[in-house]
């Protein structure tokens, strides 16, 4: 049977593509044509495992131009293989070290503190825009990237940008893209400087880190490399906007949620709602590669250079591994066992060997921070659109959640609103 070419509807239904395909699908596998490649999803903790090992999938060839120009930059860690993906991995784990990550998190925690303190008197904030500014001045202090205070706006716009232009052909792409080469050109003459000696920044902080990189050959990061890389690290912090407004939407249609937040003594909730927040909401529909060669799965072929895609948001709601996947409920993960291929909005395995985001302790430490402390904030809501459509890629609350602080008390009693399911389940 001829194989479709299904990009068009990939950027159509955003994540309802795969969940469309598999309902087609025969067998252990959807087979289609992407981007005019031959392709296979999988899907499964298994399929997790099968495509994460790297004898099985191939990153390089697989990146396709829009993404490395705008999400992940040209030469970055996620394009690489082999020895020199672990050479480079290993710059990034060391910056992830759990003092550097509690650094991090206080830094931003500071920074949200320092921001909340001002919305008394301002009317309305937008969350969402809120939050990618904390973070953006809680992971350039972290980084050692000097910013001025109104430098943080603009540079937060040029991230958001990054993220959330990779998945639409349109203005948010070349929006994205112009983000890109804006930023990278500044984080290179920082890091040109920084090696000139004209600046001063910690050795250990992660400017510091990236800019005496050596690659395996003993030579540094090109300037510009530096940059993408520095961009790795800075740019999917800001991200980390895209998960509080989701912890902010769960909040407001499962005010259960925020009780219990506001009640966690020991953390326990607040650890388990930064994991359903990454596994209910959609972000990364799929993560992708090539075989490296001809392969078998659940005795279907798989033949070298095919494109390979894991179907992430697919396992995130599988009712196998996940008991009413559509349910928002925080409580599945306390005194649950997190296998390495069983939760993976940000990828499966081992994060020191394969492609997994090193990030992940950022992520949920940073939503275990903050989300306690928006549940514990005083707040009423305007008239606002509160979707999260699926069809969008990156999907985001539609007006960003727009709140209006009721003064700068703490807020002991939940905000009373009827639940309703905005997130449309597919
Ligand atoms: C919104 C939060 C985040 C999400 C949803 C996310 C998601 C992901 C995903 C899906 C991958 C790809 C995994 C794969 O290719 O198999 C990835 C890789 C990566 N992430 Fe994250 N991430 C987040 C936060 C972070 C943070 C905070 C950092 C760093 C401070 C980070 C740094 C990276 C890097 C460097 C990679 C490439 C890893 C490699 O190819 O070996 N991410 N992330």
């Amino acid at each position: 049977m001829p194989l479709f070419d299904t990009t068009l509807l990939l950027l159509l239904e955003g994540y309802a593509w795969l969940p469309s395909r598999w309902r087609e699908a025969q067998g252990e596998m959807i087979r289609t044509r992407l981007l005019g490649q031959r392709a296979v999803v999988l899907r499964g903790p298994d399929a997790a495992r099968f495509f994460y090992d790297d004898n099985h999938v191939q990153r390089a060839p697989a990146l396709p131009e829009p993404i490395k120009s705008t999400l992940f930059g040209h030469g970055a860690v996620h394009g690489l293989d082999q020895g020199a993906h672990r050479a480079r991995k290993a710059m990034f784990m060391g910056l992830m070290t759990p003092e550097s990550v509690a650094s991090l998190v206080r830094e931003t925690t500071a920074a949200w503190d320092e921001t909340v303190a001002t919305w008394p008197g301002r009317g309305e904030v937008v969350l969402f825009d809120e939050a990618a500014r904390v973070l953006t001045t809680g992971v350039c202090r972290w980084a050692g990237i000097p910013l001025d205070e109104e430098e943080a706006g603009p540079l937060a716009a040029d991230l958001v940008a990054m993220v959330d232009g990779f998945g639409s052909p349109g203005a948010r792409h070349w929006r994205a893209r112009g983000a890109r080469v804006r930023r990278e050109a500044w984080l290179a003459e920082m890091v040109e400087d920084v090696r000139r000696g004209g600046s001063r920044v910690p050795p250990t902080s992660a400017l510091g880190v990236v800019a005496a990189h050596r690659e395996p050959d003993g030579q540094p990061l090109a300037a510009r490399l530096a940059a993408v890389e520095l961009l790795n690290l800075v740019r999917p912090t800001v991200a980390v906007a895209w998960f509080l407004t989701f912890a902010a939407h769960a909040m407001h249609n499962w005010p259960v949620t925020r009780v219990r937040l506001n009640d966690d003594v020991d953390g326990a909730y607040a650890e388990a709602f930064a994991h359903e927040v990454r596994r209910f909401y959609p972000f990364a529909p799929f993560v992708a590669g090539k075989a490296a060669k001809d392969l078998t799965w659940k005795g279907e072929p798989i033949l070298a250079d095919w494109l390979v895609l894991l179907d992430v948001w697919g396992q995130n709601h599988d009712p196998a591994l996940w008991p009413n996947p559509c349910s928002f409920d925080p409580q599945r993960f306390i005194g649950r066992e997190i296998g390495p291929y069983d939760l993976i909005p940000q990828g499966g395995g081992d994060p020191a060997t394969g492609h997994r985001c090193p990030g992940e302790p950022v992520a949920v430490g940073l939503l275990e921070a903050l989300a306690p402390r928006l549940a514990r904030l005083d707040y009423t809501l305007p008239p606002q659109d509160l979707t999260v459509s699926p069809y969008r890629i990156p999907a985001r609350v539609a007006d960003g959640f727009v709140l209006r602080p009721v003064g700068a008390a703490v807020h002991r009693e939940p905000v009373v609103s009827r639940p309703r399911p905005q997130v449309h389940p597919l």
